[in-house]
């Protein structure tokens, strides 16, 4: 008797959970599915498996999506995605759809209210006030920044540019993260110098936390992730070493001008984590959010550690694919070295501003790379509000779209037939002729798009010069023009061998 009151009270929940959603299941009855969806589970089987796996599946979802007219709909469990490639109906998407996804909830408990993945009433404010921190005048101050952190980063590889593979990885996510830590807090870490660095060691390990309960439901809910104890007081101890630090550096920030006001000297205020640069992103962020009366010491750590979380490893994975392209295409490897010798005219002065203007193929190498593999390769957006898109199909409230810069990137129908090609000449003015602007976007698009694009610009062409200024890629060259690469997703796209490589030092160096 229990049990069938039992049947019949999950019956009727079912039923009324269905009819509830009843306009979702309508809508999304108009739009494919993919191929391999089975019942109860939707796709979800096909996001088992380790990183690798994870990665090769969604691609396999974006090439679906591509075939069937921009567009798939994926079920896991009773929550739905739309892979979508489309370009024009994503620029719909992007301005409309700005809430991220709650997957992004595992992130917000590093950052908190951090611009990138808050609450769009929280955003709004925030990414105002980080705009104009972002301006290309601001910018031009840090190419000093990028250019000594280069000349250590090459001074570091000196050791292994003796033609042998070895992974160039925690060269590269060091540079960055010297580079972001001096530019958005004005300290020195010297992360390059220092492998067993607290804060380096807890962001990486934290990330890979995340990504873990990102993909495996069993530690999504928070009083399971609490079951398996060892994993949750990790992730605690290791977000308290990075709170710890931001906060340490705010204090110290706030007293310095404190004594400034009060017409002391920076030098009479004791600073144990570095040096202070002027205008770094945590002073305009103080001035630019109202001063004394701006964000409060919570703020500002979330927005610190925002720029910190989304600047590091982005710039590095984009630098580390262009280094292994060079080395599969030694003959494009070759034209970026005569740019780098007329630029600087076999000099080995370091780089300065007016140098990355000058960068033109470089900057064309570096946007093939992103475009082939761009570092962000999915965002997700959830939708509150049904919404039409250009194309006439309709996305139901309560759905979320997963928006595949992947696919965008290698769609024929606007990259030609040649688009899995590593072709850099096809961001030559001249040739490039893009039908719509979003097809090309590897820092997003519409009002939440990235706000550090021209600042990883800068900071990706001056690591690159730098480095391929004296030591030449090699060993692994590429027989056609497809460049073939693993790689996996870890909270990013990254090359799954470690970006290993083999150096040698030019005969000018
Ligand atoms: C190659 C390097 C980079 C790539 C590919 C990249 C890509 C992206 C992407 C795809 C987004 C998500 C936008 C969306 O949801 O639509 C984003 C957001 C963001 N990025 Fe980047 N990024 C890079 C470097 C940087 C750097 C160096 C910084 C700062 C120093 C930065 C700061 C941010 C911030 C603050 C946001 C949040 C914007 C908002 O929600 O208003 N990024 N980035």
């Amino acid at each position: 008797m229990i049990l069938w009151v039992l049947c019949l009270v999950l019956v009727l929940w079912f039923a009324i959970f269905r009819y509830r959603r009843r306009n979702m299941y309508r809508l999304a009855k108009h739009i494919t599915g993919s191929k391999d969806e089975l019942p109860g589970i939707g796709v979800a089987h096909r996001l088992v498996g380790n990183t690798e796996e994870i990665m090769y599946s969604l691609q396999q979802l974006s090439y679906e999506s591509i075939h069937n007219n921009g567009i798939i709909k994926g079920w896991l469990g009773h929550i739905l995605y739309f892979v979508v490639v489309d370009p024009v109906d994503l620029e719909v998407v992007l301005k409309s759809c700005l809430e991220k996804d709650d997957l992004h909830r595992f992130i917000r408990k590093i950052i908190g209210n951090g611009g990138i993945f808050a609450p769009v009433s929280i955003w709004r404010r925030r990414r105002k006030i980080m705009v104009p921190a972002f301006s290309p005048k601001i910018l031009e101050n840090f190419v000093n920044v990028f250019s000594e952190q280069s000349q250590i980063l090459t001074n570091k590889l000196s050791n292994c540019a003796n033609g042998k593979i070895f992974s160039i990885w925690h060269y590269l996510s060091t540079y960055t993260l010297d580079s972001v830590c001096e530019t958005a807090m004005g300290v020195h870490i010297e992360a390059q110098s220092n492998k067993d660095l607290p804060f380096l060691k807890s962001m990486n390990r934290v990330l890979n936390l995340v990504t873990e309960r990102i993909f495996h439901l069993w530690l999504q809910a928070d009083w399971m992730y609490r079951l398996f104890w060892f994993k949750h007081s990790e992730h605690d101890q290791c977000v308290g070493v990075m709170h710890k630090f931001t906060d340490e550096v705010i204090k110290r920030k706030r007293a310095s001008i404190i004594a400034e006001k009060q017409n002391k000297t920076e030098t009479g205020v004791e600073f144990d984590l570095g040096t202070y640069q002027m205008k770094t992103f945590l002073d305009l962020l103080i001035t630019f959010s109202g001063g004394d009366k701006g964000y409060n010491d919570v703020e500002l750590r979330e927005e610190v550690m925002t720029l910190t979380v989304a600047g590091t490893d982005t710039s590095a994975v984009a630098i580390g694919y262009t280094l292994k392209l060079l080395g599969k295409y030694p003959h494009i490897q070759e034209k970026v070295y005569q740019e780098l010798l007329d630029v600087f005219e076999g000099s080995d002065r370091p780089l300065i501003k007016e140098d990355l203007m000058k960068l033109t193929y470089l900057e064309r190498v570096v946007k093939e790379s992103l475009r082939l593999f761009p570092p962000v390769p999915f965002i997700i957006r959830k939708v509150l509000e049904d919404i039409k898109l250009p194309s006439g199909r309709v996305l139901p409230a309560g759905s979320g779209v997963v928006v595949s810069i992947w696919g965008i990137h290698r769609d024929p129908h606007y990259w030609g037939p040649d688009a899995e090609h590593f072709d850099p000449d096809r961001f030559l003015p001249e040739r490039l002729n893009l039908a719509h602007s979003t097809s090309f976007m590897p820092f997003s698009s519409g009002p939440r798009n990235c706000v550090g694009y021209q600042y990883a610009m800068m900071s990706i062409k001056t690591a690159l010069s730098t480095v391929l200024r004296k030591y030449k890629v090699v060993g692994d060259p590429e027989p056609g023009p497809i460049p073939s690469m693993r790689v996996k997703l870890d909270v990013m796209m990254k090359a799954a061998d470690g970006y290993q490589l083999a150096l040698e030092r030019r005969p000018t160096a």
